[in-house]
């Protein structure tokens, strides 16, 4: 029999709505327990969505064990948690005994943790990610159906090897390039590429992703390796950039406008923070598309000419993620500043 491990982190998919929470479950705390809080909070272990598994009619059933790592709204995590969720994937995914891994998790900001589990898994078990813009008291709630389907990747053969993915409403896609684009849809991720589609309980495999050879995981610096995301915006304070650094910034995600533009003084502000050994990572505001230096006057052209390293076809959040995890690497993996563009000397 396969065995599948569901690692659980909270998220609308173990919330209820409206509930004062009180849930004791590990990590579950100050959001959950403060007095007069009356909005969905996570509470459910792993255990409880497993109860509400619907069992797929003439499919042998895999054996399912859990974990729970916390129990928070995602938009409560910091780099420390994800580092810690990361961590649990990774060594899951490299258990013999373990034939597939999943990991529930907040929409919010599930698009870094994953793709930080994508950055690091070597492994050729897959971690698929879902979670469920319903809450689990609400009586249509899609994470039951999220949560099984996400099972089934995790088991499938034909999606080994493949890092980190994310099933969510019958669409399987890489966790590289994912967003969230809509904030309450039932398919609230966009971008990635699509690998896997569901037809009723049947999945296809629809595309085999590209990917970098795996970086190790990050040590614990991680979690306190400020990156900070600055956007570009008419009228907006090249200033900002000194700011950060000044304030401990060890790294600097300039979403720039179009494909990676930004006004007056930014070119200027980009390389005074290179040359005081804080690189600037240039990406852009746009949902889809890669940044492409074509524009002078202060644009991508200046800020890379300034010393910026482009994200290319990273969102800035996703840069984010990989420029902390190239700063908290061990030593002999290539830095940050060793690369032109993020995504393509990566591989
Ligand atoms: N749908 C969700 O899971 C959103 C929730 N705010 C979270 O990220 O935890």
């Amino acid at each position: 029999m396969s065995r599948v491990h569901i690692i659980g982190t909270g998220g609308t998919i173990a919330s209820r709505t409206g509930a004062p929470g009180t849930a004791e479950t590990p990590g579950n705390t100050e959001d959950s327990r403060r007095p007069g809080t009356s909005g969905s909070v996570a509470s459910d272990s792993v255990g409880d969505l497993i109860g509400a598994l619907p069992a797929a009619a003439g499919v042998e059933s895999p054996e399912v064990t859990t974990e729970d790592v916390m129990t928070l709204g995602s938009y409560r995590l910091g780099l420390p948690e994800i580092l810690e969720i990361a961590a649990a994937a990774l060594t899951r995914a490299a258990e013999a005994a373990v034939d597939g891994v999943v990991v529930t998790h907040g929409t919010d900001t599930l698009e870094e943790t994953a793709f930080l589990v994508d950055l690091v898994n070597g492994t050729d078990t897959t971690v698929v990610f879902t979670g469920a813009q319903l809450a689990a008291d609400q009586p249509d709630s899609d994470g039951p159906r999220n949560l099984r389907q996400a099972a089934a990747v995790a088991l499938d053969p034909r999606f080994r090897g493949m890092g980190a993915l994310i099933a969510f409403d019958g669409r399987v896609q890489t966790a590289r390039g994912a967003r969230k684009a809509h904030t309450t849809a039932s398919q609230p991720f966009h971008g990635g590429t699509t690998v896997g589609l569901f037809r009723g309980e049947e999945l296809d495999l629809v595309a085999q992703p590209v990917r970098p050879r795996a970086l190790p995981l990050p040590g614990k610096t991680f979690g306190s390796t400020r990156v900070e995301v600055i956007t570009a915006y008419p009228g907006s304070d090249p200033g900002l950039l000194q700011h950060a650094a000044q304030a401990g910034a060890a790294a600097v995600v300039l979403a720039g406008t179009g494909v990676g533009n930004a006004g007056e003084g930014y070119a200027e502000a980009a390389a005074d923070l290179v040359s005081a050994g804080v690189p600037v990572v240039l990406s852009t505001r746009v949902p889809s598309g890669p940044m492409v230096p074509l524009y002078g006057n202060g644009g991508g052209v200046d800020l890379i000419a300034a010393g910026a390293v482009s994200a290319g076809h990273l969102n800035p959040f996703q840069a984010r993620i990989l420029a902390a995890a190239l700063l908290a690497a061990p030593s002999g993996t290539p830095t940050l500043t060793e690369f032109t563009t993020l995504f393509s000397d990566q591989r």
